[in-house]
């Protein structure tokens, strides 16, 4: 057997085992998160949804966003956020969602990790993407993914700086970051001539297609897991990659889809404790009390997997009752979930009480 044949016949195993099906060319690609998102709600026994509340939330949601006029431009309004509508803001995003997990801390505000940057103090995802845009002012190409396998230039030494703390707390994780990198690099150079523009263009335009794509070839974007003995999939970071690229490119260029819709909310640790506030998801007291006490959760746990599959679900069920209520609203699961973090970061600054969002160690979001 050929190489080829050979990849297709793992390929082919790979789909068998995930539950995607032969291969068929013609049959537009599926991701699958959301329905293994309803068999994990279906199946859920500590996490529920609160119907009246979500169609309550419907109405507040809907208001909000249409007030503030939330669209695909919030994106690039971020401080932080690229505003180049081209190939370096591909990169940019590529290189943010390829380390965009894990930056809860155990510490106090003032000692948890932090980055300076443009005479602010970051934390949280913020603290990734200002690490980011420091390196790129201090001339390291830390979105060149050439420089990642580059052992002699991009040195441990050299990453440590790039994510040097402002505090005593290094950014969570260092080892298992530099680790991505390395990887996705040496992916990248091997089969798709270095170019993350290249990896988007063999998607031909597909969101699911480009998520499959990133989850088939990527070991670290392939973020799945096994719940009452099926394997489900989340593909947090694949899926935020392409609704980024989608929001910061407004959708033309290399933001242009054919089907965004087949894009979930992103199954983080955030959007979750959103989603309580709101009323619509519910905890069984046993699993509040552990969040209460800050304790941890391992990653792969069925709480964990209730928790981020609920979540998935509670957002589409968010999406349809906004639908009802204005049909023609400009709305998917990818802007509510966009929505639902920037709130959860404006009541965080403002103090308003929350449920502690669960605490799970993993590289996957
Ligand atoms: N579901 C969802 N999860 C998101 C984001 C974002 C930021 N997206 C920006 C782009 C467009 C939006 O308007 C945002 O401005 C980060 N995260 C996740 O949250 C966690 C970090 O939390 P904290 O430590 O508190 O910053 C971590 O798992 C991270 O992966 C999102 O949008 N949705």
């Amino acid at each position: 057997m050929s190489d080829d044949e050979v990849d297709h016949e793992l390929l082919d195993l790979l789909r068998k085992s995930l539950g995607i099906g032969p291969a068929d060319p013609s049959a537009p690609p599926e991701t699958k998160v959301l329905q293994n998102a309803q068999y994990i709600y279906d199946n859920s026994v500590d996490v529920a949804l609160d119907m009246r509340h979500t169609k309550l939330a419907a109405i507040s949601v809907l208001e909000e966003m249409q007030k503030r006029e939330y669209s695909t431009t919030a994106w690039a309004k971020h401080q932080l956020h690229p505003e180049a509508k081209d190939e370096s803001t591909v990169r940019f995003i590529f290189t943010v969602d390829l380390l965009n997990f894990s930056f809860w801390s155990e510490k106090s505000d003032d000692e948890r990790y932090a980055v300076t940057y443009r005479g602010k103090k970051w934390t949280g995802y913020w603290s990734l993407v200002a690490a980011i845009q420091r390196a790129l002012d201090e001339e390291i190409p830390i979105t060149d993914s050439d420089f990642w396998i580059n052992e002699e230039e991009c040195t441990d030494e050299v990453l440590r700086s790039v994510f040097r703390s402002d505090t005593e707390a290094e950014i969570p994780m260092f080892e298992e970051r530099v680790k991505c990198l390395r990887e996705a690099g040496q992916i990248l150079q091997e089969e798709f001539d270095s170019s993350v523009s290249t990896l988007i263009d063999d998607a031909k335009n597909s969101a699911a297609g480009l998520v499959n794509m990133l989850a088939e070839r990527f070991p670290c974007f392939r973020d799945e897991a096994k719940f009452e003995r099926k394997m489900v999939r989340f593909l947090k970071r694949a899926q935020i990659f392409v609704a980024d690229l989608w929001a910061a490119f407004e959708g033309e260029a290399y933001g242009s889809f054919n089907d965004i819709d087949k894009i979930t909310m992103f199954a983080d640790y955030r959007v979750p404790q959103m989603l309580h506030s709101l009323g619509v998801l519910v905890y069984c007291p046993p699993l509040e009390g552990k969040l209460r006490r800050f304790e941890t959760i391992e990653p792969g746990h069925s709480w964990e997997l209730q928790i981020r599959g609920c979540s998935i679900w509670a957002v589409e069920l968010l999406r349809r009752e906004i639908l009802k209520l204005q049909p023609d609203a400009e709305v998917n699961a990818i802007l509510i979930d966009f929505f639902l973090y920037d709130l959860a970061k404006e009541r965080e600054a403002a103090e308003v009480e929350a449920i502690p969002h669960h605490r799970t160690r993993s590289i996957w979001y």
